[in-house]
């Protein structure tokens, strides 16, 4: 995934504005990325703390540069979208996420905004209830004449999940309500305790099911089934901390709120504590992560709420969380431990992560046996070896992490190793990146999956009905397992399969007989070859033309580089195919040196050579631009682009016989400028250059 969690990032000081907008803009999509991995299907990939890192240098760049702030921006987002198959309901009021503190100074700060906020004298307190953060996921109940009428997941804040039958099959939410406001909607957090986890994973791994990685993701799991029974059968609970909806006040501060939704029959979490001032409640804070490990629940840091009820709402929110609250986060929990071994696992792309396998040690409640080593530079930098006793952590833990060496264990330094260790394919490290990487490609097992589900994708083969699931079912089966396979598959290879009917395999059948016809642009796009996008796939279609013709020359580029692997600068001198393929616009040496790893691979040729047996690949003819109102014209696209991507804004002007420049000059006839444009907007003004809005631009090629 995302680089942009790596340590060794620029300081934000030191950022000018192209790579501030650079970053927000791979940082949007990180975050969104991990948002939905996290909150959507319950399987996140980082660890918390990595994912707030994301955050925080977000909020950094954009108080920098507030002109750079995106419209999708993460800090205007709740959550990471809906799970499919639920109905959904929109929330009367918002659910909000909470801001963070991760310091003292952080907690200072909070109260003084607040107090500049309300323009409260120096002798006036504010009052803050102090409660656990549990670490679990909000939901919001809604009552109506004491009765439920509907449960919702928060969901991206605006509209939720409806589980409501989910919610009534949880023992700590009243189905009736005694003395209720005539509408309440209660909020609070989905949890699972500490020992009923343990239990649950225990019982999922006897069973040969999905063990969690957490009590939040067990509790999130469970609460959004599709089928009820299942989260009736999972020992879930539910904490009441605040109110959505409400008919009439449930009193006049946080704390008697509290009082009353306990009256009501919820269970508060504990302990809480109403505090006045800032030493109060890091003390408090001190005091709960002390007790963190014994409490039955996993908490991830303490809340401070704003106690009066009229201040809350004098205060009001920002975008995505109330101006009057804030979480205040746990640092990780650690533990020490031997690394019994190292071992190699091959990731979707090939990446190959170092992984200690760990003496089993229990952090925080959980039993931990392994724990990421990310690369070999991290190896190096933290001198781990087998046999080693280290210190690891688990913050809000997806895989734990090794911290640092305690005590020596005298074994050798490790090796990383040189053949992949599911395919035996070579491994390679480019230069400039930390990552090892198997270039076995599609035949490698761990990257093949994710390889065939980017084969029959919407840009590439676009076979419809072939989705995830049936890809990584076929791949169980033995039925698919190369690109080719799938050319092959007939109707008595699905006949019986569950979900299976004549006429969905029927449906499936001509899908792909339809696609055994492809252009070499999409072929291209479609062998996932590392850094060949849809944009460069074109570029090589258009530039080399046939399949022949471009296969050729890739054969001709891997041997020049590995007769010249040490050149890094100068095309020319590794060789002429190599030179003109870099020389075609955009490919650079970095994709250049990707296609040359994949030609040079033994079993990428023959998932070449069997796909060229059963499919016709077209030529990509160099696209007419008679009557195109933009042919030989030379075009600079500046500032953000909202309804094309800059790639496929160049590559649509480039098919229409338009020349795109990067820099404005007297020759430049149109400036196409996108928002926050800068320096290229004000020069075309200056040079007199016509200017278009995108949208301009779009009528403009649109009329063609
Ligand atoms: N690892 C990842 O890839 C990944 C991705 C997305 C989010 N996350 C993690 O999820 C969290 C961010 O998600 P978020 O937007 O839900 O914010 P949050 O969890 O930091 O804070 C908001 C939430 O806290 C919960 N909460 C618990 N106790 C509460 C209490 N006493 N009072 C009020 N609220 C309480 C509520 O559910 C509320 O929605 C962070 O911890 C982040 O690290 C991780
Ligand atoms: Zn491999």
């Amino acid at each position: 995934m995302s680089e942009t969690g790596s340590p060794n990032l620029k300081p934000v000081a030191d950022l000018n504005e192209n790579e501030a907008r650079r970053e927000l803009a791979q940082l949007a999509m990180d975050i969104a990325y991990h948002d939905a991995r996290y909150h959507k299907e319950d399987a996140p990939e980082i660890t918390d703390a990595e994912y707030d890192r994301l955050r925080h240098r977000n909020e950094e760049i954009e108080a920098r540069f507030p002109d750079l702030v995106r419209k999708d921006s993460p800090t205007f987002r709740v959550g990471g979208g809906l799970k499919s198959g639920f109905g959904k309901i929109k929330h009367v009021r918002p659910m909000l996420s909470l801001g963070n503190a991760f310091s003292d100074e952080d907690v200072a700060e909070f109260v003084a905004r607040v107090r500049r906020f309300l323009g409260l004298e120096g002798s006036e307190d504010v009052e803050i209830l102090a409660e656990p953060k549990i670490d679990g996921l909000s939901a919001s109940l809604r009552y109506e004449n004491g009765r439920l009428v509907y449960a919702a997941t928060r969901g991206d804040g605006t509209e939720g999940e409806d589980i409501t039958a989910n919610m009534k099959t949880l023992k700590d939410v009243p189905h009736v309500l005694k003395g209720a406001p005539e509408v309440l909607e209660v909020r609070g957090e989905v949890y699972m305790r500490k020992d009923e986890f343990l239990a649950l994973n225990e019982r999922q791994e006897s069973a040969g099911n999905k063990v969690f990685a957490n009590p939040r993701n067990a509790a999130a799991g469970s609460l959004r089934q599709l089928d009820p029974n299942i989260t009736a059968s999972r020992p879930l609970h539910f904490f009441g901390y605040a109110w959505g909806d409400v008919s009439a006040p449930l009193g006049a501060t946080q704390a008697e709120a509290r009082e009353r939704l306990a009256e009501l029959g919820f269970s508060l979490n504990h302990p809480a504590k109403l505090c006045v001032s800032v030493e109060e409640v890091i003390e408090y804070y001190r005091m709960v992560d002390h007790q963190r490990a014994t409490l039955e629940f996993d908490i991830d840091g303490v809340v401070y709420k704003v106690n009066r009820l009229d201040w809350q709402e004098r205060l009001g929110q920002v975008s995505r969380a109330p101006r009057w609250a804030i979480a205040h986060k746990f640092a990780a929990e650690k533990a020490e431990t031997i690394i019994e071994a190292i071992t190699v696992q091959v990731g979707r792309t090939g990446k190959l992560t170092p992984v200690a396998n760990l003496k089993p040690v229990t952090v925080g409640g959980v039993t931990v046996s392994r724990a990421t080593l990310h690369n070999e530079d991290e190896i190096a930098r933290l001198g781990v070896k087998e046999g080693d006793t280290v210190r690891i952590q688990r913050a809000g833990d997806v895989i734990p992490q090794v911290l640092e060496v305690v005590t020596d264990g005298g074994g050798a330094p490790y090796a990383f190793p040189s053949a992949c260790p599911e395919c035996g394919s070579d491994v390679e490290r480019a230069e400039g990146e930390v990552d090892w990487r198997c270039t076995g490609g599609l035949i490698c097992r761990a990257q093949a999956v994710e390889r065939l589900k980017h084969f029959v994708s919407r840009d590439a083969f676009d076979i419809e009905g072939l989705g995830t699931k049936s890809i990584e079912e076929f791949w169980h089966d033995g039925l698919i397992r190369h690109p080719a396979d799938i050319f092959a598959l007939k109707a008595e290879n699905l006949n019986g399969k569950e979900g299976w009917k004549d006429k969905s395999i029927t449906n499936l059948l001509d899908a792909i007989r339809d696609r055994t016809e492809i252009p070499l642009d999409r072929f291209i796009y479609a062998l996932g070859i590392r850094h060949i996008g849809q944009t460069t796939a074109k570029l090589l279609a258009r530039s080399y033309g046939s399949y022949t013709a471009w296969e050729n020359a890739m054969h001709a580029v891997s041997a020049e580089r590995k007769a010249n692997p040490d050149e890094h600068k100068k095309p020319e001198l590794i060789g002429t195919h190599y030179a003109e393929l870099v020389g075609i616009d955009t490919v650079g040496m970095t994709a250049a040196d990707s296609l040359a790893a994949f030609f040079g691979e033994e079993h990428n040729i023959d998932v070449l050579a069997s796909l060229a047996a059963v499919l016709t690949v077209t030529d990509v003819e160099t696209p007419s631009t008679e009557g195109s109102p933009v042919a030989g014209k030379t075009v600079v696209f500046t500032g953000t682009l909202e309804k094309m991507s800059r790639g496929e804004a160049k590559a649509r002007a480039e098919s229409l016989g338009a020349k795109v420049s990067g820099s404005v000059s007297k020759k430049t006839d149109y400036v196409v400028v996108g928002a926050d444009a800068g320096s290229k907007a004000k020069k075309a003004a200056e040079l007199g250059v016509a200017m278009l809005s995108e949208d301009d631009w779009l009528a403009m090629i649109q009329a063609s």
